[in-house]
């Protein structure tokens, strides 16, 4: 038989309640699917409020949802089964900062049913992998950022967890501390871990996912791997033209998709269709197209475009 999906959310919707009369609405989550494979990497990328962090309390069994459902290992999140099986890293990780690192991830191993040497062991195994040993009798609140991530990560993988769920877990990070981490993830997705990855940092879904959903106000709007994403953009085409202002190539009535001034040349994009009727009346009005070729769309373009497309439906926040 197939192992159950490690993550499996269909049609999930989360409405928060605020007020003294609980009577204004917030939508955090609108009709969610999510599947997620053993062993892949996946990333949940979206702007400030768009629902992953609700997401995550959700699958803890932190929030419950207002409909729809999640599932764990084809359990509800409510089952500490389920839940046993996951390790954690908040957005802001604050561990008991009296602790030194080693107490703190001992703990968490204890908690999880780990004792004795077994315990000993793996502790220092986990600090080892995050390579936390040097730093691990220091007290937490002597720790940079980097190093509480770090620790906070060992924490989560003391208990060898099939599943990581990490709310940002590169952000504010400098590029050693965050390359660090994104290894540790690499290194874990190599031992088959299943990873949940939420970010609104592009490179590092380019550099880590497998798959990724493009989440805004509560609602999917783009979903696939990475390379099928970025592929399945409309094709456009790079022209650069030299000997004509950019004022000209504007009032040619052709759609320009991208346009930038260079020193004394101009970049534009136009879509397939339209390059050869642009090529045409550029060369009549003098131009000179010196590069033509098709033009790559970055995950980040793409992000970018679905925040705009999003914007102009509708949108979660709140709603009364
Ligand atoms: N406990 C809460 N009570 C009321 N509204 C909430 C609560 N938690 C989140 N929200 C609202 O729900 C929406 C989604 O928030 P959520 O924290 O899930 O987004 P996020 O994608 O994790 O954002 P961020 O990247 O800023 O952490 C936001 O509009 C937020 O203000």
């Amino acid at each position: 038989m197939d192992s159950p999906s490690p993550i499996e959310i269909r049609n999930l919707s989360k409405t928060y309640r605020l007020g003294f009369l609980m009577n204004r609405q917030v939508r955090a989550l609108q009709s969610l699917d999510l599947s997620l494979l053993p062993g892949q990497v996946y990333g949940l990328l979206g702007p400030n409020g768009a629902g992953k962090s609700t997401t995550i309390k959700i699958l803890l069994n932190l929030v419950q949802p207002s409909g729809g459902e999640a599932r764990l290992f084809g359990m509800p999140p409510s089952e500490r089964e389920a839940r046993r099986r996951v390790g954690y890293v908040p957005e802001n990780p604050a561990p008991y900062e009296y602790l030194t690192g080693r107490e703190f991830v001992t703990l968490s191993g204890r908690l999880s049913g780990l004792s004795g040497k077994e315990l000993d062991d793996r502790v220092s195994e986990v600090l080892g992998m995050v390579q936390m040993t040097r730093a691990a009798n220091l007290q937490i609140r002597r720790y940079s950022k980097g190093m509480v991530q770090r620790v906070a990560l060992a924490q989560a993988l003391v208990s060898k967890p099939a599943l990581l769920i990490l709310d940002e877990p590169t952000s504010g990070l400098d590029p050693v501390g965050r390359r660090q981490i994104r290894d540790l993830i690499l290194e874990e997705r190599h031992r088959g871990t299943t990873v949940l990855f939420c970010t609104h940092i592009i490179p590092d879904v380019e550099a880590l996912c497998d798959r990724v959903a493009v989440l805004v106000g509560g609602r999917r709007v783009r979903e696939g791997s990475v390379a099928e994403l970025v592929s399945s953009q409309t094709t456009h085409v790079e022209m650069t033209v030299e000997g004509l202002p950019l004022e000209r190539i504007q009032a040619m009535g052709i759609p320009l998709e991208l346009t930038r001034q260079l020193e004394n040349r101009v970049l534009l994009h136009v879509r397939e269709s339209d390059a050869q009727p642009m090529l045409k009346r550029l060369l009549e009005q003098g131009g000179r197209v010196t590069q033509l070729h098709p033009a790559r769309f970055s995950l980040e373009e793409l992000f970018l475009r679905a925040l705009e497309e999003a914007k102009q439906g509708p949108v979660g926040g709140e709603i009364s």
